[in-house]
């Protein structure tokens, strides 16, 4: 059980995370580096962290991102420890790169630069070169064609009102849709109910969808098949997403006219229909620095105050401070634990001045506000009621951060 009470987090940072970021955490409370024994929260971007050993002294982990493939979520779910991410931080980084794999793709863009590039002679004869060869990366144009976004989260939202404005029709497929997200996406989004209607009736398609097992060959040889010749097929979610097979096998047969995508493979690599960017989806000053401030305030309010907002394995639960005393409990979520946790509090004669209990699936958070200071024979012993994952003693502290 790690050392609830400190006042000193040490952060241990597995990529760069922009320092706009890094100083909000005030060295006060925070220590940071990227060599950190026994840290309480790890920030990552894309590091793989499936195989590392996770301290058990951990409390949080901090995506400055939106995809937590990366991370090992279940393993944490098991330890009562928050992912948290920054939804929506860099959705206009990735709209933007999308745009620009649509175009390099429809315009042929990347074979037409090549050609230049390898072009000899002097000026004449490039310029004969150029008007000989030119048609043959004669391209088209977007208005009125159709774009399928399979996925209308963050980025799928931007994307489709984007590509509205430059006169394209678009389908959207998005079986678990937020109520946030139907309420913002525009009516001129026409739904489609299967997947294969969105496939069969689009010029582009573009994935926007987090990799889970649900997901993983979502685009798979069925699915590419269904697919209308000369396909454009747009992937910035995540390389296992797609069937790499299938959609060479696409390229081979004429379905798949050119396959953009964020995430390079040996066999992808030299194909002349395969457009692979360097994982560039999130890299701009504006989406590191939105993201990485976004999660320095969110660990900022957990590590302080116990309130969650943003993770991928917690319900949101935040509550003003109304009293110096608060615990944190992380339970699994089943029957009774409250009582048992509000008896504990009993027996040490505790008054409950405000509390807030909610569930996201197998997991339940409690924020319990005092009015005097709760004993550490009490946090023991709500540490040791099974089911209990992670019990964590707030008084308000001496220094407090500014969000
Ligand atoms: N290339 C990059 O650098 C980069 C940057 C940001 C995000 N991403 C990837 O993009 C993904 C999406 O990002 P976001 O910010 O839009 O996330 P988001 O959570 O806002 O949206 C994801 C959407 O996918 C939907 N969805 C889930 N399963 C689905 C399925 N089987 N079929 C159709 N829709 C499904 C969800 O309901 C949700 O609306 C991330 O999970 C990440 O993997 C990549
Ligand atoms: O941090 C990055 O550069 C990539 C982030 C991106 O893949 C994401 O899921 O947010």
């Amino acid at each position: 059980m790690p050392d609830m009470t400190r006042q000193i987090f040490k952060v241990l940072t597995l990529n760069a995370i922009a320092a706009v970021g890094l100083k909000r955490l005030p060295p006060e409370l925070f220590q940071i580096g990227q060599d950190m024994t026994d840290p309480d929260v790890v920030l990552v971007r894309s590091h793989n962290m499936h195989d590392m050993h996770i301290p058990e002294s951990v409390i949080a982990i901090g995506r400055a991102g939106a995809g937590t493939n990366n991370i090992p979520v279940n393993r944490m779910n098991a330890r009562g420890v928050p992912v948290f991410n920054t939804p929506g931080a860099n959705a206009n980084a990735v709209k933007e790169l999308v745009l620009a794999g649509m175009l390099m793709a429809s315009r042929n863009l990347i074979p037409a630069l090549r050609f230049v590039d390898n072009l000899e002679g002097d000026d004449q004869t490039l310029h004969e070169q150029v008007e000989a060869g030119k048609k043959q990366f004669s391209g088209m144009e977007l208005p009125g064609r159709t774009l399928g976004i399979v996925g209308l989260g963050k980025i799928g939202r931007l994307l489709a009102d984007a590509t509205l404005k430059l006169g394209m029709k678009v389908l959207g497929y998005d079986p678990k849709i937020t109520v946030e997200s139907a309420w913002s996406l525009s009516a001129e989004v026409q739904k489609a109910h299967q997947i294969e209607d969105l496939v069969r009736r689009s010029h582009f398609i573009s994935l926007h969808v987090p990799l889970n097992d649900s997901t993983r060959h979502l685009i798979d040889h069925d699915l590419v098949a269904c697919m209308q010749k000369n396909t454009i097929l747009l992937n910035f979610s995540r390389d296992a997403i797609v069937d790499e097979d299938a959609i060479l096998m696409g390229i081979e047969n004429g379905t798949i006219k050119y396959y953009v995508c964020d995430f390079p493979s040996r066999k992808l690599q030299h194909q002349p229909a395969v457009i692979t960017l360097p994982h560039l989806g999130a890299s701009t000053q504006e989406a590191e620095e939105n993201c990485a401030m976004m999660i320095a305030d969110q660990i900022i309010d957990y590590v302080q105050n116990g309130n969650i907002l943003h993770t991928v394995n917690f319900p949101d639960v935040t509550m003003e401070r109304e009293s110096p005393f608060r615990i944190a409990v992380a339970n699994a979520n089943v029957p009774n634990l409250l009582g048992q946790i509000s008896t504990c509090m009993a027996n040490a004669g505790l008054n409950i001045h405000n509390m807030v209990n909610k569930s996201r699936g197998e997991m339940a958070y409690t924020l319990v506000d005092t009015d005097n200071p709760v004993p550490a024979e009490t946090i023991t012993a709500i540490a040791g009621i099974s089911g209990v994952l992670m019990v964590r003693y707030l008084p308000e502290p001496s220094f407090k951060a500014n969000l």
